[in-house]
């Protein structure tokens, strides 16, 4: 078993994510070979993990998770120049990054012509280009699609199919890379379908279905969130730079503080307001520094960037008359 994988526009995300699922593949094959079992449930860590499966080919994903994932890469990109560099990224991570084939510039419809699931990771405005390409349509019919375009909806991306394309969207983060991403994913009824979607992206970390409603939030929180909390935590090591502290250590400190953190708040399930009133001792330091970030708004500006980067996402992929 196994099947194959394409990656139309692989930058910076396509990279993440394909890490992460390659890491996972190599993570998993050496725990079989280590322990003698043909799986590992242990790394999946979504909320939904694939249990409403029911058709005999999914259950057969259900009893070897690892086939649920592609065994075979097919990434694409618009210039040779960044295929070489795409090359390049691969080759260095070594064992099963090798062998993922580049194909830069008119190989988009080869790519899904020789593929089982296409992940749309080129920039929104791209994608329809794509799509558009000679000869795609017919590649393209009956295969199931995920598109991780910021504010291209499924009724574009389904106008720009056939209807035999099976469209669903994705919006995963960069930590994907790490295996620490954080994806939504629009639900989807098919079993097989949603068992293919669930282990490529917990493969790469988190992943929940949420409707579409939402997904411009989900860009803005999880998608652009990680820009918005390196701000804040370079402004922590700033601020310990400023006191004396080495640059170094002062961001070792800062990132694993918010790394401690965030994982109480995931995993110990403290609310925000816990995890402060518990660090916070009368008349002490972090009351007189927290004050001051409240005089300094920190709360009301980051709750209002996520609602303008909610509503920027919006626009993205659409008509810019429109947008
Ligand atoms: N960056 C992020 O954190 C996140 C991004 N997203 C979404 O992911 C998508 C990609 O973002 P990102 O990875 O940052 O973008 P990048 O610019 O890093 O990657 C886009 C890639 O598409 C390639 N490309 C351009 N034209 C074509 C074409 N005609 N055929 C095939 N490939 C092509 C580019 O290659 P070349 O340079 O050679 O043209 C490039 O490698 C966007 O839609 C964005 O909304 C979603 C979540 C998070
Ligand atoms: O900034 C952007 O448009 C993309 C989408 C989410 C993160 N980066």
């Amino acid at each position: 078993m196994g099947y194959t994988l394409a990656v139309l526009g692989c930058g910076t995300m396509g990279i993440a994510i394909l890490s992460g699922v390659l890491t996972s593949l190599e993570t998993r094959s050496q725990q079989s070979n280590g322990s003698n079992s043909t799986s590992s449930t242990a790394e999946n860590t979504s909320n939904e993990p694939p249990s409403g499966i029911s058709t005999p080919t999914a259950s057969q994903f259900l009893d070897a998770p690892d086939a649920a994932l592609p065994s075979r890469f097919i990434a694409t990109v618009g210039r040779e120049e960044t295929g070489r560099k795409l090359k390049k990224v691969f080759g260095a991570m070594g064992g099963l990054g090798t062998g993922v084939e580049v194909r830069a510039g008119k190989g988009n419809v080869d790519a899904v012509r020789d593929a089982d699931v296409v992940l749309i990771c080129s920039k929104p405005q791209i994608a329809k280009l794509i799509l558009a390409e000679q000869g795609m349509s017919d590649a393209i019919d009956g295969k199931l699609v995920v598109s991780i375009c910021a504010g291209v909806t499924i009724a574009q991306l389904e106008s720009w199919v056939p209807a035999g394309t099976k469209v669903v969207r994705a919006m995963p983060n960069t930590p994907c890379k790490i295996r620490e991403g954080m994806t939504v994913v629009t639900p989807l009824s098919d079993p097989l379908s949603r068992a293919l979607i669930l282990a490529i992206f917990t493969s790469c970390g988190r992943c929940r279905f949420l409707d579409e409603k939402h997904f411009d939030a989900c860009t803005a929180v999880a998608g652009s969130g990680p820009a918005f909390v390196a701000l804040v935590l370079e402004a922590m090591a700033d601020g310990g730079v400023m006191m004396g502290l080495p640059r170094a250590e002062a961001l070792e400190l800062a990132a694993q503080t918010m790394q401690g953190a965030a994982r109480m708040a995931l995993y110990a399930g403290l609310h925000p307001a816990q995890l402060k009133d518990s660090v916070t001792t009368p008349g002490g330091c972090t009351i007189a520094g927290l004050l001051t970030l409240e005089d300094g708004r920190v709360r009301s500006t980051m709750a209002r960037a996520i609602q303008v980067a909610t509503n920027h996402a919006a626009g993205l992929g659409q008509d810019p008359k429109k947008a």
